[in-house]
């Protein structure tokens, strides 16, 4: 069990900033995310960590030891790739004695390693068989029990389910956490899949432009983004306009909406008359007969199967999307009550 502590951690690729002076403490069997949009600077990162690639800037220690200038082979990390990178010409067995064979591990200790991992990665039975002859997520496994065969400090996986497909993806998603919680090996994950990061992770880092944008629990992050930034990226979000109405002195702030006056945390001061913007997720909003909660007008909706999608104008023009159950449908432009607990209303830079 290993805790990782990167700080101030910085890349340039020539005048480009790739990573810009990131800070984060993972915890001994965390299981973390890198959630950004492409070229955030995740896989450097990574790399970073793994020893793939020189530091500009910065720290990156193991338990408190400065591993920047400990060659990858010495840094006991296991890692995943989007691509396997499996030896084709090997068979699984031979693929998993691979790491252990260049870490001279003894063949009856060998033996009982793989057949421990086969079962971890339920592979059992597959020892003799080549890559071609697995499906891709049963290729993902023998990866993942590659890694792990080697009995690392720390796993690395760089979107390890990107070449898979939708149904696939979400099984291997709850194989992997389910793996790393019985392992309690600390993780770091890359993805640009957000629902993949928050079903995962323990805390989720999201990036932007190389820097860090927040970190926190997944429902920290969903339903208290830090910024707009966030808040998009993470999800469908709803942004709903208001003036302070009171400042409040004690964490709450009454904002005037189209909903009527909420109340919501604030960590800071806000002068009465200050125009804010709230965010409010799809699912948090009821749809009912009006009467209820702001007025609005349905201009269109969509079926997905589980839910319907409306996209309702309210009265003074802003448009909001919500999510519902098909047993209460709604026609286009009917009249509708459009409500929301204010638990779920955010102020956006309330944390400031
Ligand atoms: N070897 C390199 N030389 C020059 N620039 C690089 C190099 N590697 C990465 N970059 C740049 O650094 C930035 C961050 O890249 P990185 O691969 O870390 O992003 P990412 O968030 O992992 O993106 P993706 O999801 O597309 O893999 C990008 O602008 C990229 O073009």
């Amino acid at each position: 069990m290993t805790e990782v502590s990167i700080e101030k951690l910085t890349k340039t690729f020539g005048s480009a900033r790739a990573v810009d002076g990131i800070s984060v403490r993972i915890a001994n069997g965390e299981f973390i995310s890198l959630l950004g949009p492409s070229g955030c600077g995740k896989t450097t990162t990574l790399k970073m960590i793994a020893g793939f690639e020189d530091v500009s800037g910065g720290a990156i220690r193991f338990d408190g030891q400065d591993v920047v200038n400990v060659p990858a082979e010495k840094r006991d990390i296991g890692m995943v790739f989007q691509n396997y990178a499996l030896f084709p010409h090997m068979t699984v067995e031979q693929n998993l004695a691979f790491g252990l064979e260049m870490r001279k591990v003894a063949k009856p200790e060998m033996r009982s390693r793989i057949s421990r991992v086969l079962e971890m990665v339920q592979l059992t039975g597959y020892a003799e068989r080549y890559p071609r002859q697995l499906s891709g997520g049963q290729q993902q496994r023998v990866a993942l029990g590659r890694a792990l065969v080697i009995e690392p400090k720390i796993l690395l996986l760089d979107e390890p389910l990107a070449n898979l497909d939708a149904k696939l993806r979400e099984e291997m998603r709850v194989f992997i956490r389910d793996l790393q919680r019985r392992v309690g090996i600390t993780t770091v994950y890359v993805t640009h899949d957000q629902a993949e990061a928050m079903t995962m992770s323990d805390r989720v880092v999201v990036m932007f432009g190389g820097r860090i944008a927040q970190i926190g629990v997944p429902a920290d992050i969903y339903e208290r983004p830090e910024n707009l930034d966030v808040a998009q990226f993470v999800g469908q979000v709803n942004l709903v306009k208001g003036t302070v109405r009171e400042g409040g002195s004690d964490g709450r702030c009454a904002v005037e909406t189209t909903f009527g006056v909420i109340e919501v945390h604030s960590a800071r001061m806000h002068a009465p008359g200050t125009a804010v913007t709230l965010t409010l997720r799809p699912e948090a909003i009821e749809l009912g007969a009006p009467g209820k909660g702001a007025k609005g007008t349905v201009l269109s909706s969509y079926y997905s199967g589980s839910l319907i999608d409306y996209r309702i104008e309210l009265e003074g023009g802003d448009i909001i999307h919500t999510q519902a159950f098909p047993h209460n449908r709604f026609a286009d432009k009917e009249r509708v009550g459009v409500y929301a607990p204010a638990d779920r209303f955010w102020l956006l830079g309330a944390a400031a």
